[in-house]
């Protein structure tokens, strides 16, 4: 497990680049036969990735969580970013397709990992947040999510956010978790910008291919810095930061959000004239 302790609304302002990589983002998710695991300190989030090729991979659970199993106080978010693959969460096996979610609730003990063919393998995209209670584990294959259309194109900023793990979705304790798809064409997410006090949230770019970046805008609206960001790596925005991108070529997110609410539409809007 790593760890990723993010520094505050003060010391951002000062860092280099690599600083200021070293302290938000996650550079290496999937690495082939591992699960790769960072506790974060916004809202407990821990993020990982699985890739499993030649065995059936699973979920550890660590000193830091205090716990005989990872969800005895837990609750996971998956989405599958790869091809075909398989969870089976303490004997019930989910079929995961590309971009398929599947939330795992509190209480379950055996979590484990694989892919459906591991010349073209699975890749699990994981955030958990701790729960206080349990709901049911469900699966929720993309097309079943709530879609919402937004931006435009002469705004370079058309997109469809897939609220796939969400109220309307399912019961969760914290976790509300979903994929914005960039259309062909557009390059910018979140514009306008915004930050929510209530949550914290964590973005994973990916579906580009490798030369190309996302340059994402993070910290506090008078004082935005630039993270370039490699394909499937991920940027956590603790409560005070704006979280907003633009790509050099269209790709897809992942959003993961913990906190007060579950209110996706709670956000403290911004215009591009408060950013500077
Ligand atoms: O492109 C967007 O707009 C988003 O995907 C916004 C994220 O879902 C978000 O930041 C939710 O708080
Ligand atoms: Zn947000």
């Amino acid at each position: 497990m790593k760890f990723l302790l993010t520094p505050d609304s003060n010391s951002y302002k000062r860092m280099t680049n690599a600083e200021l990589e070293d302290g938000f983002t996650i550079p290496e998710l999937f690495v082939v036969d591992e699960i790769t695991l960072t506790y974060t300190d916004v809202d407990r989030a821990v993020v990982s990735g699985v890739m499993p090729v030649s065995k059936t991979i699973d979920l550890p659970t660590h000193k830091e969580l205090a716990s005989a199993y990872f969800c005895e106080r837990r609750e996971v978010g998956v989405i599958n970013i790869g091809d075909e693959g398989v969870v089976t969460v303490d004997g019930e096996t989910f079929n995961m397709t590309n971009k398929d979610s599947l939330y795992i609730g509190r209480g379950s003990e055996k979590v484990s990992f694989a892919s459906k063919d591991g010349s073209t393998p699975a890749k699990f995209y994981l955030v958990s947040y701790p729960a206080h209670t349990a709901y049911p584990t469900k699966l929720v294959a993309q097309e079943n999510a709530n879609k919402l259309a937004l931006g435009e194109q002469d705004q370079s900023n058309k997109r469809t956010i897939y609220q796939s793990l969400c109220p309307k979705t399912l019961e969760s304790c914290q976790l509300v978790m979903g994929i914005t798809e960039i259309e062909s064409g557009n390059v910018w997410n979140t514009k306008p910008p915004h930050t929510h006090a209530r949550r914290t949230e964590v973005y994973m770019y990916f579906d580009m291919p490798s030369h190309e970046r996302v340059f994402h805008f993070m910290g506090e609206p008078s004082n935005v810095r630039a993270v370039v960001m490699k394909p499937e790596t991920a940027i956590a925005s603790p409560t005070w930061s704006i979280h907003s991108g633009v790509g050099s070529t269209n790709y897809t997110f992942i959003w993961a959000m913990g906190g007060e609410n579950q209110e996706f539409d709670d956000m403290d809007h911004l215009t591009l004239a408060d950013i500077s």
